[in-house]
């Protein structure tokens, strides 16, 4: 099997680049302010407040060593100042310890709380956006990217705040040693350009590495999902695919895990160079401030305050530019949330729409409808002209991709044609709100969606807002034989469905259908669409759903897609469909007459059965 080409080296980005993606950060603070502004403001207050207190605290211990410095001197002694003091910097002590708790605490609920805020957003997002957008792989990149990042972004929340406190922090202790001794100031720039330098070195290349796998990521997301999961389980073994699975995964994993060392080595090796001249420079200041004491221009007080600022000074600057990096890093993350976020569905949501009509009249009219998927050169519909008429049952039949579902599709609008057009009683559809016009269809595909979450959920899906309207759920379930199903079922209505979670029960293929068609009966839509709904029924029960369906859906518009000619007979009419396009329609009478396609398939599937 072929490979995927895998790009291994990572386009670098660069300084400027990242520092760009800042642009995103208030946008960013915005939103974390939204989600508990209270909170926001406490975590703000008390990063303030905390980041005064080095400053405070070195003094104090400074004013304490030169109290005790003349206490020892002193003929006789007089404590009152230095308890004083030593209570002081114990009270600064409590309250600096008391602070950095108020600090994580607020930095995790707030992240919390905007973890959930942000999925929620990526899940309305995702279901805002048209059908060919989700088709798109360039679509899962970016909300693979966008998702990815949720605890990063909690990450980057405190890194910039963080960011702030520590510029207070540093301005206070520049403050402090300035007073002193205006040279150090020299010193100190000399111990900070080496991290700088590192840090422009290095900014952006692990998110470049990042960014250029996410293809392979979710590979190997799906590799592993492949290899060890209970859907795929039983071919899996049965096939012996195991081995290849793994091995396809590690051939994959180690290539980016060679990418990755390669990168961690080097930041490594050049973090540890630069870090030997940086503690070089601060050893140089530290025999300057001892020098200077020994010579007695400052105390021993002085010594203390000014090394121990010194080096706050000098790891505070540190960290204040490696963080630096890491935000430009996550930034450009949250580029690829926002603009995820910002992605425009298709139809202009402002634009003036007609207003649906309350009830199908004459029903829809394809027009010489002809469509390519996006991204595809074929026509896989073409030149198709039919209507479905109000009130109508009609039923598509033809091959394996003769085009069958893509013309529902066409006709819910998931994708707009590429020639011709769809009418609603004679108005074009695309005069109509794409989202509003939706709501006319109930409609079961035949991947039609097992959620593993509990019966009643299950059929209320139809119409969520009728989740409490219990006589409407049941309702819905004895229409389509769903309510056996429920019968057997120890938790009935509440029984939890799936295997994933604990007392989960899985059903058959046929018992999830009678669930899923429930689903198509809860919404009193309009027009009713089946696509292949009861391939996975026994012949007994297809017949009798398909008999209930017609009766319950009088008056009612609906299609039904079957393979199954002898459901297909019980419609209005019938479509045969052939390499995207339409080949006879007409009643089962008419067709048998016609002795084409239809009539050589009846009479073929109709031995079958003899
Ligand atoms: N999202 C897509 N992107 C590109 N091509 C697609 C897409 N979906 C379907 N096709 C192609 O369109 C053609 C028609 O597919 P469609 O699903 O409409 O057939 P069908 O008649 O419903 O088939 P079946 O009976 O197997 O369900 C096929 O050749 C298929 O490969």
């Amino acid at each position: 099997m072929p490979r995927p080409k895998t790009s291994l080296e990572p386009n670098k980005i660069n300084f400027r680049e990242s520092f760009a993606s800042l642009k995103f950060v208030p946008r960013f603070f915005k939103e974390i302010r939204k989600v508990n502004p209270l909170l926001f403001y406490v975590n703000v207050l008390c990063r303030i407040l905390n980041a005064i207190l080095p400053v405070l605290m070195l003094w104090v211990g400074k004013l304490i060593i030169d109290e005790v410095v003349l206490q020892m001197a002193a003929d006789v002694k007089d404590l009152d100042l230095l308890w004083i003091l030593v209570a002081a910097e114990f009270g600064l002590a409590v309250l600096s310890d008391l602070l950095s708790r108020g600090i994580s605490l607020s930095d995790a609920l707030l992240g919390d709380q905007y973890s959930i805020d942000t999925s929620v957003k990526i899940i309305k997002k995702t279901s805002e956006l048209n059908l060919d957008q989700l088709e798109d792989s360039e679509f899962y990149d970016k909300l693979e990217r966008a998702r990815q990042q949720t605890t990063g972004r909690v990450g980057l929340m405190s890194n910039i705040l963080t960011q702030g406190e520590d510029v207070i922090v540093i301005l206070s202790l520049l403050v402090g040693v300035v007073t002193f001794e205006p040279w150090l100031i020299i010193l100190l720039v000399v111990s900070i350009i080496p991290t700088i330098i590192n840090e422009i070195k290095f900014s952006g290349t692990s998110y470049s590495l990042a960014r250029s796998w996410t293809q392979e990521r979710r590979e190997l997301d799906y590799l592993r999902y492949a290899g060890a999961s209970d859907v795929t389980a039983k071919e899996v073994k049965l096939f012996g695919l195991s081995d290849y699975l793994a091995a396809r995964f590690k051939d994959l994993s180690d290539k980016y895990y060679i990418q990755s060392k390669k990168l961690a080595k080097q930041r490594a090796g050049w973090g540890s160079f630069f870090n030997v001249i940086g503690t070089t420079a601060y050893y140089g200041a530290y025999v300057f401030i001892i020098f200077r004491t020994v010579a007695g221009i400052f105390s021993l007080g002085d010594l203390t305050f000014l090394s121990g600022s010194f080096n706050r000074l000098r790891t505070k600057l540190q960290g204040f530019f490696t963080r630096f990096t890491a935000i430009t890093e996550s930034a450009l993350y949250l580029q690829d949330y926002f603009e995820f976020l910002d992605m425009k569905y298709s139809e202009a949501v402002s634009e003036e729409k007609l207003p649906l009509p309350r009830k199908i009249q004459k029903g829809f009219e394809f027009k010489n409808v002809g469509f390519k998927y996006p991204k595809s050169e074929k026509w896989v519909v073409r030149h198709i002209n039919f209507e479905l008429k109000a009130g109508e049952k009609l039923a598509f039949v033809g091959e394996n991709g003769a085009g069958k579902t893509t013309l529902i599709k066409l006709l819910l609008r998931f994708y707009e044609p590429s020639e011709g057009e769809i009418l609603l009683d004679g108005i074009p559809v695309k005069e109509y709100n794409q989202t509003q016009y939706q709501q006319y269809f109930g409609v079961i595909f035949q991947d039609f969606v097992k959620f593993e979450l509990t019966l009643r959920e299950n059929i209320a899906m139809g119409e969520i807002s009728q989740i409490e309207n219990q006589p409407r759920i049941n309702r819905a379930a004895e229409k389509s034989l769903a309510d056996e199903v429920i019968s057997e079922m120890p938790g009935g209505y509440d029984q939890q469905l799936g295997k994933r979670f604990k007392q989960g029960k899985d059903l058959s293929g046929g018992q999830w259908q009678k669930i899923a068609i429930a689903r198509a009966y809860m919404k009193d839509a309009e027009v009713l669409i089946l696509d292949e709904p009861t391939s996975a029924l026994d012949a007994r029960a297809e017949t009798e759903a398909f008999n209930r369906f017609i009766k319950l859906t009088e008056g009612k518009t609906a299609v039904i897609i079957s393979h199954r000619f002898s459901t297909v007979r019980i419609a209005d009419r019938i479509m045969v469909l052939k390499d995207g396009a339409v080949l006879e329609i007409g009643t089962h009478e008419e067709l048998m007459q016609n002795d084409k396609l239809y009539a050589e398939l009846f009479n073929l599937q109709a031995a079958g059965y003899q």
